[in-house]
């Protein structure tokens, strides 16, 4: 039976050592938490890290112990501890993705730790994995990992999902590993992310890094296509509601009001980080203590801080910053009855936490930045009818949805200040309406619906890969072309020129054959059997002058000027340029736009390129411009195509495709080939009847072409193959 092998960094049981040895308690934070309770599911396995370094003996013990709950333990040793996930995860991933890059360390000894952690916990999936598991990684200790096992397992289910932020490619940049950690990524079928704007920075990341475009998620990665999508994660919410009535959680409330006497809890739970905004909180109280001393002796904050990565510098520093203001605010406002903070540093089981969140009126999570933040979502769940205000950060991934929440700016003591005022004042069936609506929200998109929506989502992944998948032309393939070839007595073989034949230059001109290419070109054109045609979209000067002299056939301009050998130029239709005059200047306001950017005159077509251009800034020009050229052309005989890097305008009806046929029609073969590289060829393809060998260089998204070539110097391979055949 398949079954899903969840990897992430955290196990969600943790091994902690004392006095009398080894225990097990559940792991702290969200990722642990929140898919602690649904694993066990469906035979599933959940591989991970138990929290401690062990020795030998004791990783019996712990294998065994955990074995029984479905777990499987990768063991890290001492020195990976410190730099794998001190280190690498969470002195340079962490600060980064979190856009507190100042913290950020890059140290290659750290990089060489994350590879190597990487590859063990690749070993430890594929000792487990059977072909018909689905395999999901998370988080970004683990980023590597998706591509490492695509390698070893290029048909597996692969889905990744990253808990925390995904910055702007600005951040990302900065990494000196950044395409590796990338294209680490890419090996997953699905990447899915909280939010869109994660989504959205990833995307931006890859095209400008890696150059791969993407279309409704899809992201092109050579012959493959990788689903990217956000995913904003849920809890349990139906646990978090049902503790919140036990008996149990009920008791422990009591007991909490009767310490408190009543006063009003302000709650604020969170592991020890420096993005969960926990100092500025602090100040924001001292604040509202002095802009509002009514609610002096009133009011108490509950701070729950669970110790977290406690051995790294800046966590160090952030406890001592802590201890020193909770103890400046309370020696100040202290009185002998009251104390403004009641401070914890350590974790809560569940039933004291949920209390907490009975108990609390208002939430306050108020993180610099935070993936998603799951205490949101479970001070919610856990309300049940009771009323309660939740004070959120924007920049948490949890504000995208919980849009009843007082949204603030964590940076602004001021409007944090008065958030807690306004909450403390809010009437209660404000409260009710508001916490209705975003405990609605929770129970619907819970954490079922979570696993429900990603499993969907790469199961489709994997059905699209399917149907975008054309056949690479491998060894197999290649020998039953060239036996085909070999047996006919008269072929046609339609080449483009750029991208296909040769590689792209950032300036066009300077693309020009190089003494490999004339001599394949001479050698299959002196055989009197084959017809070359070059199809291509340059301007029938620049080929003219780069290949006349062969004995070849050429349909240029993208089809508008048709040659074959002996012949003169001819037109595939009279045409006019005319109409250039008017959209000439539309053109050249683009190039005035677009740094980089240029136009190209043909005889009869205008094409403006962006090739050089800011990758970004001339996809968006580009497609301005194709739909303002789009509204002119539709009252004329002109048509708008995008190639690759180009928009370009020219007469209706004129594509290589038309210019093919005519090839078709006159001379007769028993052999055929084109082949191709961006949408322009697509004509061609389209043209072509089916027993014809057509073979999309580079991306296959959405071609009609049967075969797949990776680059030019695979075309030149085989175009050699069938020289010697
Ligand atoms: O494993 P640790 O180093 O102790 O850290 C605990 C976890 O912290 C992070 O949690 C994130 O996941 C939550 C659920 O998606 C999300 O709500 C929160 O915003 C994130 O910060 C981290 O991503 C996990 O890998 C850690 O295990
Ligand atoms: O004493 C505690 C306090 C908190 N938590 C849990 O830690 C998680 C924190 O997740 P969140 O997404 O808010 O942030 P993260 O710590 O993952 O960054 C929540 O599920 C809390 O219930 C816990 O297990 N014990």
């Amino acid at each position: 039976m398949s079954r899903t092998i969840i990897v992430s960094n955290r196990l969600p049981t943790k091994v902690l050592r004392s006095e009398e040895g080894l225990s097990f308690s559940p792991s702290e934070g969200g990722l642990a938490t929140g898919l602690g309770s649904i694993y066990r599911a469906d035979n599933n396995v959940w591989v991970g890290w138990p929290g401690i370094s062990v020795d030998e003996e004791e990783e019996q013990e712990v294998r065994e112990k955990l074995r029984a709950d479905s777990m499987r333990p990768v063991f890290l040793t001492e020195s990976e501890i410190r730099d794998f996930y001190e280190g690498f995860s969470n002195e340079t991933l962490w600060p980064t993705f979190h856009y507190f890059a100042q913290y950020a360390i890059y140290d290659q000894s750290h990089w060489d730790a994350y590879v190597a952690v990487n590859e063990k916990f690749c070993r430890a999936v594929l000792e487990l994995a059977g072909p018909d598991d689905t395999i999901w990684v998370h988080d970004y200790q683990l980023l590597l990992l998706p591509q490492m096992l695509r390698k070893a397992r290029p048909k597996s289910s692969i889905g990744f999902f990253l808990h925390i932020p995904f910055p702007s490619y600005e951040l990302i940049r900065v990494l000196p590993w950044r395409r590796q950690l990338l294209e680490g990524m890419l090996g997953a079928d699905l990447i899915g992310f909280h939010t869109y704007g994660y989504m959205r920075h990833f995307l931006s990341s890859v095209s400008q890094l890696l150059g791969y475009q993407s279309q409704n998620g899809l992201v092109e990665v050579g012959t493959r296509s990788v689903l990217v999508d956000a995913f904003p994660m849920g809890i349990d919410q139906a646990k978090y509601a049902e503790v919140a009535q036990s008996e149990e959680a009920r008791k422990h409330e009591q007991t909490y009001r009767d310490a408190l006497r009543n006063e009003r809890i302000i709650l604020s739970i969170d592991r020890l980080d420096y993005t969960k905004g926990i100092a500025q909180r602090l100040r924001a109280y001292e604040l509202l203590l002095q802009t509002y001393p009514e609610w002096r002796e009133r009011a108490t904050l509950l701070m729950v801080v669970v110790p977290s990565r406690d051995q790294v510098d800046q966590y160090k520093e952030l406890k001592e910053e802590i201890d020193e203001l909770v103890g400046r605010i309370n020696s100040m406002y202290r009185t002998i009855s009251w104390n403004p903070i009641q401070y914890f540093y350590r974790s809560f089981p569940i039933e004291e936490l949920s209390a907490l969140y009975r108990m609390a009126e208002v939430a306050l999570v108020t993180p610099m930045r935070d993936g998603m933040n799951l205490v949101a979502k479970e001070f919610i769940a856990s309300k049940i009818d009771n009323p309660g205000v939740l004070i959120l950060s924007e920049r948490a991934g949890a504000a995208r949805e919980l849009s009843d929440a007082i949204i603030i700016n964590p940076t602004d003591t001021n409007q944090l200040a008065e958030a807690m005022h306004e909450a403390l004042m809010m009437p209660e069936d404000e409260q009710r309406q508001r916490m209705g609506a975003m405990q609605a929200l929770v129970k619907k998109y819970n954490i079922h619906h979570w696993v429900n929506l990603f499993m969907d989502r790469l199961t489709y992944s994997k059905l699209k890969q399917e149907t975008l998948a054309t056949t690479t032309l491998n060894a197999d393939e290649l020998q039953r072309m060239t036996s085909e070839y070999q047996n006919a007595s008269q072929r046609l073989l339609f080449l483009d020129y750029d991208g296909t034949l040769s590689g792209f230059n950032s300036n066009p001109q300077l693309a020009g054959p190089d003494q490999e290419l004339l001599m394949l070109l001479a050698e299959l054109s002196a055989d009197k059997r084959n017809r070359v045609v070059i199809v291509s979209g340059r301007d029938r000067a620049t080929l003219e002058k780069w290949l006349g002299h062969l004995p070849l056939d050429f349909i240029v301009e993208h089809g508008v000027w048709l040659r074959a050998l002996g012949e003169e130029w001819t037109m595939l239709r009279p045409l006019t340029n005319d109409w250039m005059h008017e959209i000439r200047p539309i053109l050249d306001l683009h190039v005035s736009r677009t740094a980089g950017s240029f136009v190209e005159e043909k005889e009869y077509s205008l094409v403006w390129h962006y090739r050089r251009a800011d990758i970004e800034l001339g996809e968006v020009r580009a497609r301005e411009l194709t739909s303002h050229l789009h509204f002119l052309a539709s009252n004329s005989d002109l048509q708008v195509m995008e190639g690759n890097k180009v928009v370009e305008v020219k007469s209706a009806g004129v594509n290589k495709g038309a210019g093919a046929a005519r090839w078709l029609a006159s001379y007769p073969a028993d052999f055929i080939i084109a082949i191709g590289d961006d949408r322009t060829d697509e004509d061609t393809f389209g043209a072509m009847p089916s027993h014809a060998y057509t073979v999309k260089v580079g991306s296959t998204h959405r071609s009609l072409a049967r075969f797949h070539l990776d680059t030019h110097h695979d075309v030149r391979r085989v175009l050699r193959a069938l020289v010697e055949a």
